[in-house]
């Protein structure tokens, strides 16, 4: 199943998207019976159908195919907000593949390097980034972004991806002067708005292999950031499991599992996105996400 937030009156909305057409998912889940809270949130639906979506989606997905006259309309004609924006954590692993860390010229973590961005740095996959005006060192960085299904805490790494509701794609845009200031980088990774997560939350049973995955960055066209998750020194189960041993992860929370090597800054010379740049995150069987900087 594929979890999108529609924008409808200026409020976002969860929807379900089947055959690149997006319907709602409170009408959808009236229609097959089920309740359906007028405050519903993707969140809240993690939280309310937590291991059961598969279920849930072979129900919707047959009523929409017989009332397809029901959708709000085709995916590429709304704007989408971040699949989840009411998370209670966003998290994310810093040098997470081998040639990334080597490019930084750091020495290979022994733990996955977490840091923290917040709800309101999350915009949708075709928002504009809106930074320059607060840097001139601002950086894109690909990343695929796991949401948490169930609570986990304390799972072992062999049981972590039972937690996992899905994936879906996240740029880490970095603002390299404010997050190399000082000794802790959430000035330079949480800026509001500047973080395009979705389109959609890719559930785990659509992906077939989530560390075989191609992971691209494309700036203007031109290729950035070529690599494939297997790359991932720290894979989701160990990422998952080693939070769940410091804090309970809750349903809807998103984990973005690093960046891999060819991000602006370590090139010579350093590349800076600016103004006007569009900028593409693409991950195989995930989705992509295309953001104009201003
Ligand atoms: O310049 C450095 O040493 C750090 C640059 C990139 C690391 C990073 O931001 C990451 O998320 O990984």
């Amino acid at each position: 199943m594929k979890l999108v937030n529609y924008e409808s009156q200026g409020k976002l909305q969860p929807g379900i998207l089947i055959d690149e057409h997006v319907f709602d998912t409170k009408r959808l889940l009236t229609a097959i019976g089920e309740d359906a809270p007028a405050q519903l949130t993707n969140r809240q639906l993690l939280t309310q159908w937590q291991g059961k979506l598969a279920a849930l989606e072979e129900r919707v997905v047959k009523s929409a195919r017989a009332n397809p006259e029901t959708a709000v309309g085709q995916i590429s004609k709304l704007r989408l907000g971040p699949p989840i924006h009411d998370s209670s954590k966003v998290l994310c692993v810093g040098l997470n593949y081998r040639d990334h860390v080597a490019e930084t010229g750091r020495k290979l973590p022994s733990a996955p390097d977490i840091f923290c961005k917040f709800n309101t740095s999350l915009i949708g996959a075709t928002d504009d980034i809106a930074c320059t005006s607060l840097t001139p060192n601002l950086d894109f960085e690909g990343e695929l972004a796991v949401v948490i299904g169930k609570p986990c805490r304390n799972v072992k790494p062999e049981e972590a991806l039972d937690y996992v509701a899905g994936l879906t794609v996240l740029n880490d845009t970095s603002a390299r002067d404010l997050q190399l200031r000082g000794t802790q980088w959430t000035p330079g990774k949480a800026i509001d708005g500047s973080t395009p997560c979705g389109p959609a939350l890719v559930t785990l049973n659509e992906i077939s292999n989530p560390q075989e995955l191609d992971i691209q960055t494309r700036v203007n066209g031109e290729v950035m950031q070529s690599s494939n998750t297997s790359y991932q020194i720290f894979s989701i189960a160990d990422v998952v499991s080693f939070i769940s041993s410091f804090l309970e992860l809750s349903p809807g929370d998103i984990i973005a599992t690093g960046t891999p090597e060819g991000i602006g800054s370590k090139r010579t010379p350093p590349f800076w996105l600016k103004a006007g740049d569009v900028v593409e995150v693409e991950i195989s069987e995930v989705g992509r996400l295309l953001n104009v900087v201003r």
